[in-house]
């Protein structure tokens, strides 16, 4: 790589995380976690509960110490990151802020404020509040006290002051827990908006793979304080997919078979030209959640090295 090019690269990465170790006492959670982002890009880490990704979000965030390993986050070490540097990063915290007395709208602006001092150019700082309570879907909550909105509003509050100082980066812990489908689909927009207009990176978790699916850029899967996979939505499907179904009717009984390659074309072809009673043709290829649950299962039952699992070769 030339000097140039590394350069590039250095400036399109966000965040790069090599080798990351941590332990609870005598519980080491994060065994060597590493991987990166580049600038705008959304990254979902997923896991099973208790897998890591809070503590490596936390760690991110620079709320939580590590034991070893290099972490960059927008060019500087979340552990001695000063004020400068945190009023670009925006942080959405998994359990609630405890603000119930305070109105939304009031609240959202007492900490825009912070960020006044850290607005340039390129980045204007904080955000217009009012459009802001218009993005997240709060204008007719403005006024109200926060002990008054539902869970799922109450969220959207978070989100907002996770955002209100145009973060280059915004980590989101389960952002969307107890949000109904309508809200869910606001925030998509949000994530795409922010990803794609203001170039920000957004690193997620959820236990939601449907969200992830639709959200992400690229998938990290954590399990046991491990990276266990790391590609694209379709990346991970094709490479990990197991069994496509296909179902037909044939003379009044249906039929369902399990497809061991991943391209059930040749099945479909050889079944179409053996039997020309065929009707009610459906192929039923893996999900994302058959692709995570199986690959979860595979790591757990031994059956692969847990080594990460980059994908990014294959495309
Ligand atoms: N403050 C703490 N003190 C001791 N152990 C902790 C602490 N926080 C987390 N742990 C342990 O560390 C491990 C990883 O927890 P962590 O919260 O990072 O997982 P997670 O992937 O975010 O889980 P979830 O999906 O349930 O939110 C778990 O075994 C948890 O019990």
């Amino acid at each position: 790589m030339s000097d140039r090019e590394s350069a590039t690269t250095l400036l399109d990465t966000a965040l790069e995380v090599r080798d990351l170790r941590m332990s609870y006492g005598s519980n080491e959670v994060l065994k060597g976690v590493t991987f990166s982002a580049r600038r705008g890009e959304v990254v979902a880490l997923l896991g099973p509960n208790g897998a890591g990704k809070t503590t490596t979000i936390e760690i991110l965030e620079g709320f939580r110490m590590r034991a070893s390993g290099e972490v960059s986050v927008l060019g500087s070490d979340p552990a001695r990151g000063d004020e400068q540097w945190r009023a670009r990063v925006g942080v959405v915290l998994q359990s609630w802020r405890d603000h119930s007395r305070w109105r939304v709208r009031d609240l959202i602006d007492y900490h825009a404020r912070f960020y006044a001092p850290y607005s340039t150019a390129e980045v204007p700082r904080p955000w217009d509040v009012d459009e802001l309570l218009g993005i997240v879907g709060l204008t007719q909550h403005a006024d109200q006290k926060v002990m008054r909105l539902s869970g799922g509003q109450r969220r959207r509050v978070d989100v907002a002051i996770g955002i209100v100082g145009r973060p280059e980066l915004v980590f989101l812990d389960e952002p969307t827990a107890g949000f109904d489908p309508h809200a869910r689909r606001e925030f998509h927009e949000l994530v795409h908006r922010l990803s794609d207009f203001e170039n920000t990176t957004v690193l997620l978790t959820t236990h939601d793979l449907a969200e992830a699916e639709k959200l992400a850029d690229r998938i990290l899967v954590l399990d046991r304080g491990t990276i266990i996979a790391d590609g694209s939505p379709d990346q991970l499907a094709l490479e990990l997919a197991t069994k496509a179904e296909v179902r037909w009717t044939s003379g009044g009984e249906r039929h369902v078979h399990a497809v061991e390659e991943r391209d059930p074309t040749a099945f479909v072809r050889r079944l179409l030209a053996t039997d020309s009673d065929v009707t009610e043709l459906e192929v039923k290829r893996a999900n994302l959640e058959d692709t995570y649950l199986a690959l979860v299962q595979r790591v757990e039952s031994g059956q692969t090295d847990a080594e990460p699992e980059s994908l990014e070769a294959l495309s």
